[in-house]
Formats: C-alpha cells, structure tokens, sequence
C-alpha cells in the first residue's frame, strides 16, 4: 500500500474538521479616495469629496466579497482604486505580497495581467469598429503574451468558456445580444489570465431573463479557474447569490462586513436591515416591500462628512450620542464586524438594535 493510500484511510475514521480557509488575496488596508474640487468661490477653500474613506477588507483565494451600498455610497471608487484606475489618496491595496499602491507605471502595467474589471455596461465597453475576437485578444496583444498562434488558440479556448462559438470571433458587437456582449467582455478580462476579477455591475444593465445566465457563468468560471471576485453591487438578491461575504458601504465608510449566510439570517447595522427590508426578491416576497423600514431623508454630503455616525441623522434607533464620534468597525461575533455603539454583545451574541420587519405566514390559497 502506498503511503497516501495509508493515510487516507487513516483520516477517514477521523473527525471531520472544518475546510481551511484559502489563503488571502487582496488586503485593502485603510484606504482614502478623495477628489479635490475646485473652489465655489474666490475667497472660498477647495472642497474635497470623501469619496472613500478609510476602506479595510480582505478577500480570500477563490472566493466572492460582495461590496454593497446605496449610490454614492462609494463602491465603485474603491473598485477603482484597488485597480488603480483611481487615485489612491491613503492606504494600501496589497494583492498577494505586491502592494499595487507602490508601483509605478511600468510595474502596473505588468501587474495588470494579475487583475481584471468586468464593467456594468456591455455596449459601450466594446468598440463597436472592433471584431469581437480583436477585443478579447487586445489584452493578449498589449501585454505581449505568447505567439501569434498561441494567442488565437486562446481566443478561442476563452470564446468556448464564456458560452459562445469561436466562429462568432468574426463578428461586430452589435450583432450579439446584451447577455452575449457581456459574454465577450468576461472572456476579454480571462484573457491574461488574471488572478483577481472586479466585477462593477455586471448584470445590473441586462434583462432580468438574462441576469441568471451570467451570474451562474461567473460562478462556474471561479469554480474552474480558481478566480477570486470583488464584486460590486446595490442589488441584495444578486448579492445573495453569488458572495461568501459581504460589505455594506454608507459614505465612503464600511458599515457592516460578515459571512453571507451569517448577514442575510440576520443584518445587525440599522442601515444593513432598513437596506434588506427593501428588497422584495430577499426572504419575504412581496410581503417584506409592504413593512419596509422607511429612511428618511437623503446621505449627507461626501464633501463634509458629519463628525459622529454618518447614518445617525437617518438611523431609525440613533441616540444622540451616536452624533457625537464615529464608532470604530468593531468584531462582534465570529467574522462579523459592524461600526455601530448601538449594537451590544451578550453572552458572545450580538444584539441588533433594530430587527427585520417580522414576515407574516403565507395563507394557504383559498379552494
Ligand atoms: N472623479 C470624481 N470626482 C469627484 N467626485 C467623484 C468622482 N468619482 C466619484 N465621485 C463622488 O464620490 C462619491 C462616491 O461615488 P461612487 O461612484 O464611488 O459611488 P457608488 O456607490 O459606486 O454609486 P453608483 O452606484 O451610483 O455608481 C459620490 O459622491 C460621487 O459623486
């Protein structure tokens, strides 16, 4: 018996202990994103939007971190920044050991093949002059990866990936579909082969139909590929779906960051639950729309964030102390974290301050 044989059968009397987790990919560590704007007047200072400020989170190897929040929330200036397609201000983007914040150009540019960005809209991130076989290869071309042969045959390769026939290569964007165009995208960010894909949006412009097809073509393709997602959304049902952990974002901040299952059985951040009491397709149907948690009035600006919560002066349970200084992200059960004073832990169990709606009974049809 060979020694790998032995020691299977040793483990399998075993107790079975819980999967290790993969090891860390990207590590965002306290980062700020903020665009200087010029002033409003001649004697006035120039204001500065606080589009992200002071953003920490890791995603592991393998694995989807859902980054939610309202619009304006900041989301998408943090998936730019950690691909540096927008200007760290603070902080860091780690992804493995190279710490993409130090780089310069050249060094980027070589990392590049490492991270790719799937965007929100599949029309106009195709060049509608460019056969779509010439897009996917572009990466391929710019980066100087492989032969001329070798880099057909993964065209190809990535066309029969991505759902679609390596024929179609000859073909302009306006002859697929918004589903197919987002398709040819998808195969475009797997050229290089990258390690971590970003993905802003990438089913909110498609029919509902269609939404299904490419969210269960992403999972598939992590599955295959080993991929690792950040993956930004305002959509809970999509979310649900297709994350291992979420983010909730509310100006430029993380509010709440846990296991989805951990988040979607119970949200413990008061912005986190009003968010979920909104979405009719999340755990409660229609009947969940009709007790939605009504938030009154809009953010506050980015500009001049407010000194204590940034959600106080909306939060359905805020004491005035919760105006007064802004509570840290705090652990508060395994993996959970959440910036609220008004969240307290008793007996290792966090206790939300405000709870979903309670979910009436579905009635049995009348015969
Ligand atoms: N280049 C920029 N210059 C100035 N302000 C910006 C810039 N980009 C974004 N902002 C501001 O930063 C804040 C966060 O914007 P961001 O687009 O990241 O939010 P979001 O959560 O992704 O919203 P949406 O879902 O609407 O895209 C907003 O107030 C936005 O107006």
């Amino acid at each position: 018996m060979s020694p790998t044989l032995v020691t299977a059968v040793a483990d399998s009397s075993a107790p079975t202990s819980p999967p290790t987790p993969s090891p860390v990919l990207l590590t965002v560590t306290d980062l700020k994103v903020h665009f200087p704007r010029p002033s409003a007047g001649l004697f006035k200072a120039p204001e500065v939007v606080k589009a992200v400020d002071g953003v920490s989170f890791e995603v592991r190897r393998g694995t989807t971190l859902a980054v939610v929040g309202e619009s304006g929330s900041g989301k998408t200036t943090t998936a730019l920044a950690v691909m540096r397609l927008a200007p760290i201000t603070e902080g860091s983007v780690r992804l493995g050991t190279t710490d993409l914040s130090l780089l310069g150009d050249d060094a980027m540019r070589e990392a590049r093949r490492r991270l790719q960005i799937i965007f929100q809209d599949p029309y106009s991130s195709l060049n509608p002059r460019q056969r779509v076989g010439d897009a996917v290869r572009a990466p391929l071309d710019l980066m100087k990866i492989g032969t001329a042969d070798e880099r057909a045959r993964r065209v190809d390769e990535l066309f029969t990936a991505v759902g679609l026939r390596p024929e179609q290569k000859n073909l302009f964007p306006h002859q697929f579909s918004g589903g197919q165009r987002q398709r040819i995208n998808i195969a475009r960010a797997l050229a290089t082969n990258p390690e971590l894909v970003v993905c802003d949006e990438p089913v909110s412009a498609l029919d509902i139909a269609i939404r299904a097809q490419i969210l269960n073509l992403l999972v598939k393709l992590q599955r295959e590929l080993g991929l690792t997602y950040l993956f930004i959304s305002h959509d809970m049902a999509v979310v649900e779906h297709i994350c291992d952990e979420i983010a909730v974002m509310y100006l430029g901040q993380i509010v709440e960051r846990a296991p989805r299952k951990a988040f979607f059985a119970r949200p413990l951040h008061p912005y986190s639950v009003a968010l979920m009491s909104a979405v009719p397709d999340v755990r409660g149907g229609r009947a969940r729309a009709a007790q939605r948690i009504q938030l009154s009035g809009d953010p506050p600006s980015p500009i001049s964030p407010p000194p204590g919560c940034r959600f106080a002066g909306r939060c359905p349970v805020a004491e005035p102390a919760c105006a007064e200084a802004l509570p840290p992200l705090v652990q508060v059960e395994a993996d959970h974290w959440v910036r609220c004073r008004r969240v307290q832990v008793m007996d290792g169990k966090a206790m939300a301050p405000l709870e979903l709606p309670v979910i009436p009974q579905a009635l049995p049809l009348a015969a």
